[in-house]
């Protein structure tokens, strides 16, 4: 790593990320880099981290180039990759726009799930496109503490496997991954939900993430939620012709989806940025012996 990178903290429904921008990907961030960065004890913090990158420097986005300036390279806190990180697109969003590389109005960024359209709003919340959901199917059960539920199966561009639970304090204290059977049913690890009826169209959530355990907010997770709650309530948008709006409650705060009938589906939330600073050169050297 080069010796002065600069850093910023954020959030969005209390998912936190380390960002890190580097435009023109000169930053080295090998997985034991980004599990120190994300390290909250020994290092800054976060659920995950967002590495800024202009699309045409990254290998993984240079196709992407045209379509969209700027590379979302997300890592999960334990240094892992994964294909898409729905609050974290719109903290991405809010650096940009923060930095001063875009301005309020349309903005698209390039994922590893694909190009995302994201609107920042004069003031306040951001909304995602987050694309349509795979129903890939098949039986999938989610044990913890004795009890067991089926999953549905959806995939936001990233696995996950929806509960519906009675009460969320059974899902346990979520310290470990929560087990699920068949094993070959998700070969790539999963994020699990586990959700309760709130009210008409409202529901909560808990969740635990792969790559970084229980978590404060999922965005890809509520998305998924709410493509299952409303196969279960019969109001899936692609049979009834109108679009399903669902609020999601996560521990961290709420999230508002909306998937049209063509499956497209909307997120709707907050980001915020908490701080900036440089690393230290020489934390960052010991971290990565
Ligand atoms: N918190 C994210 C999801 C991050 C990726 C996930 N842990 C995975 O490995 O798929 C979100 O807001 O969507």
């Amino acid at each position: 790593m080069s010796t002065r990178i600069a850093f910023l903290k954020g959030h969005g429904t209390e998912n936190d990320f380390v960002i890190v921008p580097d435009p023109e990907n000169a930053v080295d961030l090998p997985p034991a880099a980004v599990a120190a960065l994300c390290d909250r004890r020994a290092g800054i913090g976060g659920d995950g981290l967002l590495h800024v990158v202009r699309s045409a420097a990254h290998p993984e986005a240079r196709a992407m180039a045209a379509e969209a300036e700027w590379f979302m390279d997300y890592r999960n806190g334990d240094g892992s990759i994964a294909e898409m990180c729905g609050n974290g697109v719109r903290v991405f969003a809010r650096y940009l726009q923060r930095a001063g590389h875009v301005s309020e109005g349309d903005l698209a960024v390039a994922t590893r799930g694909g190009v995302k359209t994201v609107h920042i709003a004069k003031e306040g919340d951001i909304t995602v496109g987050m694309g349509r959901a795979r129903l890939p199917g098949g039986e999938v059960t989610v044990s913890v503490g004795g009890r067991s539920w089926p999953a549905r199966n959806v995939n936001m561009g990233n696995p996950h496997a929806v509960a519906f639970v009675d009460d969320l304090a059974h899902a346990g204290d979520l310290l470990t991954p929560p087990p699920f059977s068949p094993a070959s049913a998700y070969p790539d690890g999963v994020n699990v939900e586990f959700v309760v009826d709130r009210g008409p169209r409202h529901v909560a959530l808990r969740v635990h993430e792969r790559g970084a355990g229980e978590t404060r907010s999922c965005g890809t997770g509520a998305c998924a939620v709410a493509v299952a709650t409303a196969r279960r309530d019969g109001t899936d948008p692609a049979v009834t012709g109108t679009p399903a709006t669902y609020t999601v409650d996560v521990p961290g705060g709420t999230l508002v989806i909306t998937e049209h009938p063509d499956g497209e589906i909307e997120m709707t939330g907050p980001a915020v940025i908490v701080a900036e600073g440089v690393l230290d050169a020489e934390w960052l050297g010991n971290a990565l012996r």
